[in-house]
């Protein structure tokens, strides 16, 4: 018998968006219906993040002993035991599960359905014995890996990320399709952990990110034995020999193929709105997603989207981003928008790649050439330099009011720093901001401090500021 429920809000997803409406929701008392079809935690828990940076974690265990000796260390050769780094990256979710569990929501107050959710009209959403006719939805589900229609790649076993960290086995020579960041992260970590790893990437690596900070990234990839293959199609897959495989692809100017066990395809994602429904609740949407205003309200006035089916930038931090701006809305009736420019992001090869707001590029085209690039390199830090970690730089790129409007950082530890630029630029502030605070000596955050004030190094040559100092002086 069908059970009909007439919540507050009704959210379809339980992953890093619809988890955060929900539990921010029910903290303020308000009736919330969750929806799941899958596995609580969607694809950041279970098949995304945290298994990934997991998986990267045991890359850099493997690649510190390697590099050990260069301190005067020696653990002897390095050894891989894949199946106890499967059990690690498992043990990793296992650790984070709870926080996202049914009974957790359970016990904040929210309804959590597991089942699948699709909207039957405008106001009515089914998943199922229940119907469920809420004051608002919101739309979470996600999003899947894009598979291209590469001849072929339908006859063998290919791996995306769902499958990939099933395996207990290293693959002994994994061909990566797509060179995005999924493909260069699994591709270094791979590597690192004693595959043969091949990347076949149709454009430019790593290429929504600054040229001039990613060439830094696939030179070491490149240096740990990577190949990488850019600017080529991929044109068609087949089987070879027993438990092979054969990638054939093309450039504009050559051909080839590449022979190996397994593939990875990484070509990017595909927002998860089959089957909800959608034209039966007036709901728009295209390849991208469900279409969204900068207030994240689609074109039925009762439903949101959010995080990955959003069509927005895709990742974690963003799903929580816009689970903040419609509960603000739902709950408090109060104006909410995204603005893309405070939103950074990090790729977490080594050396790690982290970015805020404008890159030079579009910099340029927003502000023409009435801005100024401000860069400091990691060899000229202490700590770097005593970590053996020299290689990389920050980009600053501010306006002509010193604001600062974008930064990239590539080198160790960018993740974390972007954390400091990232509060800077969300709040306006200057580079005269900066030059009073005082970093401790020796954090490799002070190369941020140094390519801020190095903004100033021209004032230092102005006659009239020397001439300045000089009479100062004359006052004793
Ligand atoms: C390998 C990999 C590594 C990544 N690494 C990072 C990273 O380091 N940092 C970062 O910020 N981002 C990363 N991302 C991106 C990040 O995982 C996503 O941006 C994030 O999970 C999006 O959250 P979401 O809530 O929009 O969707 P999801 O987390 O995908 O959750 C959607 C949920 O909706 C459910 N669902 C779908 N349809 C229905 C339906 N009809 N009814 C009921 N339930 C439904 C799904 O089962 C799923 O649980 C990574 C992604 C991948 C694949
Ligand atoms: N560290 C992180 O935050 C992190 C890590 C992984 C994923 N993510 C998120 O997940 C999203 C998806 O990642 P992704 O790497 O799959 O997607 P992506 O869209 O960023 O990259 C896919 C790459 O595949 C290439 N490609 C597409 N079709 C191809 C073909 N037929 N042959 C060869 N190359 C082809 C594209 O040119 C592109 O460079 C990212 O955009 C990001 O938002 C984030």
């Amino acid at each position: 018998m069908t059970r009909r429920l007439t919540p507050d809000i009704c959210v379809i997803g339980a992953g890093s968006g619809g988890l955060t409406v929900a539990a921010a929701a029910a903290a303020f008392g308000v009736d919330v219906v969750l929806i799941e079809k899958g596995r609580m935690g969607g694809d950041c828990l279970n098949y995304g993040c945290v298994p990934s940076k997991a998986m990267i974690a045991a890359g850099k265990h493997a690649r510190a002993i390697a590099e050990a000796p260069d301190f005067g260390v020696s653990a002897g050769a390095v050894k891989v035991d894949f199946r106890k780094v499967h059990d690690h990256v498992h043990s990793v979710i296992a650790a984070i599960a709870p926080n996202d569990s049914v009974e957790r929501f359970r016990a904040l107050g929210v309804t959590v359905i597991e089942a699948e959710g699709r909207f039957t009209d405008r106001r009515t959403v089914v998943a199922g014995d229940f119907e469920i006719a809420a004051r608002r939805f919101v739309i979470a589900t996600g999003s899947s890996a894009f598979v291209p229609p590469i001849p072929g790649l339908d006859s063998v076993d290919y791996l995306t990320n769902e499958t990939l960290f099933e395996r207990t086995s290293a693959p002994r020579h994994l061909i990566v399709i797509g060179g995005g960041p999924i493909g260069m992260e699994m591709a270094q970590a791979h590597r690192r952990l004693g595959a043969e790893v091949t990347v076949i990437e149709g454009e430019r690596a790593l290429g929504k990110d600054d040229p001039e900070l990613t060439a830094i990234v696939l030179d070491q990839i490149r240096a740990e034995g990577v190949t990488l293959i850019e600017g080529a199609k991929v044109t068609g897959v087949e089987k070879q020999g027993a438990s092979g495989v054969r990638v054939c692809w093309e450039s504009e100017n050559d051909k080839g193929q590449v022979d190996g066990s397994d593939i990875l395809v990484a070509t990017g994602r595909s927002a998860n709105v089959e089957g909800l429904g959608l034209d039966k609740a007036g709901i728009k949407y295209d390849r991208r997603g469900v279409t969204v205003g900068a207030n994240l309200r689609s074109s039925n006035s009762r439903v949101y989207a959010i995080g990955d089916v959003a069509g927005s930038l895709q990742f974690t931090h963003v799903a929580g981003y816009h689970a903040g701006l419609v509960v603000q809305q739902i709950l408090f009736r109060l104006p909410a928008k995204e603005n893309r420019d405070i939103i950074p992001w990090a790729t977490f090869t080594s050396p790690e790649l982290a970015h805020v707001g404008l890159a030079e590029a579009d910099a340029r085209k927003r502000h023409g050439d009435r801005i100024s690039i401000l860069r400091w390199p990691y060899a000229e830090n202490d700590r770097a330099q005593a970590e053996r970690q020299t290689t990389g730089l920050i980009k600053m790129v501010v306006d002509r009011k010193a604001r600062i409007i974008g930064v990239t950082i590539v080198g160790a530890g960018a993740s974390e720093m972007i954390n400091m630029w990232a509060l800077a630029i969300t709040n306006g502030l200057k580079l005269g901001d900066v030059r009073g605070y005082v970093p401790p000596y020796p954090t490799m955050s002070e190369i941020g401090k140094r390519a801020a004030i190095s903004y100033y190094g021209p004032v230092t040559r102005k006659p009239l500021v020397r001439t300045l100092v000089r009479w100062l002086r004359i006052f004793g």
